[in-house]
């Protein structure tokens, strides 16, 4: 399917010429992500000719498990959201054997971790008794019940959505006795903390909106727009990347290869990549972040619609990173997480504890939003040792670390984001608007699943869409819808159980 550098027509419809006299029916697909790889692996093996772009000299894209200390650590996706044989990832997951830490057995997306254990301190080192925060987390709940309840007539009053934070504040001035004083409102703002972490972005951005069905939810706590899979919420013990370098094997995957321009016409595509040389098919899948789309990196001939363009606009991308500290040895509580609790929830801050779920003596601090802007303009070292102090604040006999790991999500341009939200005002078809074809430009990615967005299975999900979406279209060119098989082969379809433990 490589075309050589030459970016004329004519040579565009030689290209497809090639194909169709071979009648094997072709696809270039662009991003090696979750969806990218997925959406490849089923045309692969539905018979398509398919190459694989990517950017990078790794596959993997947001799933990247980094192996420097000896043992896998992810510096992107690390939990399986939806721990049941529901979850679109579950049966590759169950396959390949590889073991889950449940964190959670609840599905609210405040709570990943039971609140029992979490162990919050203050900037003094004073652990916050526990009951406060079980209380807390109660209260928590009771205002975001009382934001959702004010809803409908907020809208009334304002007609239009309005932020997270916002809301808290109408929800004080109407129940003035729900607001919090002292420690407990600092454990209020870790809360707040550990939702915009969840959402990647600043309270003061969240959309109200996307919480205002869930008082009629069975699990009011949980966005209803997403649909959460029950079962909780597992860590990848061994890491993400088995489950993509599984779907990998044997596909013809193109590293180093930065995608900058998309041509399509009515019978192909043509892409040509950053050093010139073009690619020709008949369809192409789009799998990049929907950060490097924003920025408009990649040119479209023609343009894409507007309505294609605005819903690229629109849709918030957030930041959330990892500060991966390996430690001699472990000298912390024995707990899942530990919390700093603040005045403001910019001014908290947690630390996943890795020893409980892998054995190794690592802690993982989780900056979101605004904060983890700030932090990736500082050099790894100086992150690291940012992580370090606020560990100190809580426990000042803390040991340095002797390695560190630090990602940078948000300026990485193969990337340029975490994952995706809903912002203030805008309505949450965004993400089925990013998903639909365009002539035979498909879109795959975690911003096109309306249904689990900003996860790893939103983004399998969206691959596997795409790729039914391109097989039927370029098949009906060829007339033979007849040549598809079973996308993921009659293995991956047979169930096999999770391999779930919590210590
Ligand atoms: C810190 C962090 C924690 C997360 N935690 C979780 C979690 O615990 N559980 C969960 O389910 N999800 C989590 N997520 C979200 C999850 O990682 C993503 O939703 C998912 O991996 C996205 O997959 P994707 O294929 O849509 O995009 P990506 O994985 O980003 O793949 C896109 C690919 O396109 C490539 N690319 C970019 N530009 C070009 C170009 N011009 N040409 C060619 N290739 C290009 C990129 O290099 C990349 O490989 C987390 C994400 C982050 C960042």
């Amino acid at each position: 399917m490589e075309s050589g550098r030459t970016t004329s027509n004519p040579q565009l419809r030689r290209g497809l010429c090639y194909s169709n006299v071979e009648r094997k029916p072709s696809v270039i697909v662009i991003g090696g992500g979750m969806a990218g790889i997925a959406a490849a692996r089923a045309l692969h093996d539905a018979s398509f000719q398919v190459v694989l772009l990517e950017s990078r000299d790794r596959i993997g894209g947001r799933v990247h498990t980094d192996y420097s200390f000896g043992f896998p650590v992810d510096l992107g996706a690390s939990w399986l959201h939806g721990v049941c044989k529901e979850n679109p990832l579950a049966p590759l997951i169950g396959r390949l054997g590889l073991p889950l830490y449940r964190t959670s057995g609840d599905n609210s997306v405040l709570y990943d971790h039971d609140l029992e254990s979490y162990a919050l301190f203050d900037m003094d080192g004073n652990q916050v008794p526990q009951e406060l925060v079980t209380k807390v987390g109660e209260a928590f709940e009771s205002i975001l019940k009382e934001a959702i309840f004010f809803t409908d007539k907020i809208r009334e009053e304002l007609s239009s959505d309005m932020s997270i934070l916002n809301a808290f504040s109408i929800v004080f001035e109407r129940r003035p006795e729900l607001r919090l004083e002292g420690l407990a409102h600092k454990v209020l703002q870790w809360y707040l903390c550990r939702m915009e972490g969840w959402f990647a972005a600043d309270a003061e951005t969240i959309s109200l909106k996307c919480w205002d069905q869930a008082m009629h939810s069975a699990n009011f706590l949980q966005n209803i727009q997403e649909e959460l899979l029950p079962g909780g919420h597992g860590l990848m013990v061994r890491g993400y990347i088995p489950v993509i370098n599984t779907l990998a094997k044997g596909l013809d995957i193109r590293l180093g290869h930065r995608v900058t321009k998309i041509v399509r016409r009515y019978n192909g595509v043509k892409v040509t990549v950053e050093d010139g040389r073009t690619f020709v098919a008949d369809a192409a899948i789009v799998a990049v972040p929907l950060g490097v789309l924003k920025v408009k990196s990649i040119k479209f001939e023609p343009k894409l619609p507007e309505w294609k363009e605005a819903a690229i606009s629109e849709l918030g991308v957030g930041i959330e990173n990892k500060i991966v500290l390996h430690f001699e040895k472990v000298f912390w509580p024995n707990v899942e997480f530990l919390g700093v609790v603040a005045e403001t929830s910019y001014g908290c801050s947690y630390f996943l504890n890795l020893h409980k779920a892998t054995g190794h003596s690592v802690l993982v601090y989780m900056p979101a939003g605004q904060l983890a802007k700030d932090i990736e303009k500082m050099s790894d070292e100086a992150a690291a040792n940012f992580a370090y102090l606020q560990l100190k604040r809580i426990l000042p006999n803390a040991s340095a670390p002797i390695q560190y790991l630090v990602s940078r999500w948000g300026t990485d341009i193969n990337s340029l984001g975490s994952y995706s939200y809903d912002t203030v005002g805008k309505p949450h078809d965004l993400y089925e608007r990013l998903r639909i074809p365009v002539d035979n430009l498909f879109f795959a990615g975690e911003a096109t699943s309306s249904n689990y967005p900003g996860s790893v299975h939103g983004a399998f999900s969206t691959g596997m869409m795409a790729a039914e979406d391109c097989r039927m279209r370029v098949l009906e060119r060829y007339g033979e819808l007849d040549l598809f098989q079973p996308v993921m082969g009659e293995e991956a379809s047979v169930s096999v159980p999770l391999l779930i433990s919590r210590m």
